[in-house]
């Protein structure tokens, strides 16, 4: 089943401007799905719409099969299935104490206190942020208000959790760690989207990667499928991952026949196959 489904949105801003152009895109549970777009592209504005905050112009958003009914209830029951992490975490994170803030959503949702606070202790052992509970937001550093956000939207138990660049302005030690927390909520069953330009991240990831481009989708496929279509990478204005990038250099410029590879895993299996190949060991 789709847990999202956008079928031919558009969206055009009140000033006119006309972001999203006819964006048809599916995430099945269980997923980790990367949308893949250069500045300016369209992401947080599709990402808007998974959870109706934003209405479409045309077209429809299904969640779970069902069109969103954009009003209050229908609103509560979308945003109990998705959970939305803004790209900046000082739209999301305001109470005066870390566990205030990851207790907004859960306590909005009328649950019981005893219950509350308890998913606020799992949410942020999760992230790694219990130590830091009693602190106020506006005291930690970038990386760990990220955390917070993510903390808040987990204390929420939706089904699918949806980060816009997660990894932007992370140290690489930082954003390393947040995917190795949202890879491990998705082996614990949560469905991931996100979005992203770290081209180099996708493929270690990703299940399916979508390529937006002036707000409509250029590809779609899984990151090999994705990635082996140069021409529509670079007119998207992104790039190669870097290991692939050096590989296709030793292929054309240096003659070196090493198949193309997209991880840092996949080019050394393929780097050592080729040697033993040559080598005869
Ligand atoms: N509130 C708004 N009113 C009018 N135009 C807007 C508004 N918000 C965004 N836009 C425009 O919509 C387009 C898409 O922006 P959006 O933030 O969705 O892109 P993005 O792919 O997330 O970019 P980035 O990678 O830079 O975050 C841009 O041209 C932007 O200027």
């Amino acid at each position: 089943m789709n847990i999202i489904e956008t079928r031919d949105l558009y969206f055009c801003y009140p000033d006119g401007t006309e972001v999203l152009k006819g964006i048809n895109f599916k995430v099945k549970k269980g997923e980790i799905v990367s949308i893949l777009g250069p500045n300016g592209a369209g992401k947080s504005t599709l990402f808007l719409h998974f959870n109706g905050i934003l209405k479409p112009t045309r077209g429809e958003v299904l969640i779970k099969g069902k069109p969103i009914k954009y009003n209050k209830k229908g609103l509560i029951e979308v945003r109990k299935t998705v959970g939305l992490v803004f790209q900046n975490p000082d739209d999301q994170i305001f109470a005066p104490t870390v566990q205030d803030d990851v207790a907004f959503g859960p306590l909005n949702l009328g649950l019981p206190e005893d219950e509350v606070r308890e998913r606020v202790k799992e949410a942020l052992k999760a992230v790694g942020m219990w130590e830091y509970r009693d602190k106020p937001p506006h005291h930690l550093s970038g990386g760990q208000k990220k955390r917070v956000a993510i903390a808040g939207i987990l204390a929420m138990r939706p089904e699918v959790i949806v980060l816009d660049e997660p990894t932007a302005g992370l140290d690489p030690v930082g954003a390393a760690q947040i995917m190795k927390l949202l890879y491990d909520l998705n082996k614990k069953g949560m469905t991931i989207v996100i979005s992203t330009h770290d081209v180099d991240l996708v493929p270690v990831y990703a299940d399916k990667v979508y390529v937006i481009y002036n707000g409509k989708i250029l590809k779609e496929g899984t990151p090999q499928e994705v990635f082996s279509d140069v021409e529509t990478i670079r007119k998207a204005n992104l790039r190669l991952p870097r290991v692939a990038h050096l590989v296709e250099i030793l292929n054309k410029k240096d003659n070196i026949p090493i198949k193309l590879g997209y991880t840092i895993g996949e080019v050394r299996r393929n780097l050592l196959e080729f040697i033993k190949e040559k080598c005869q060991v």
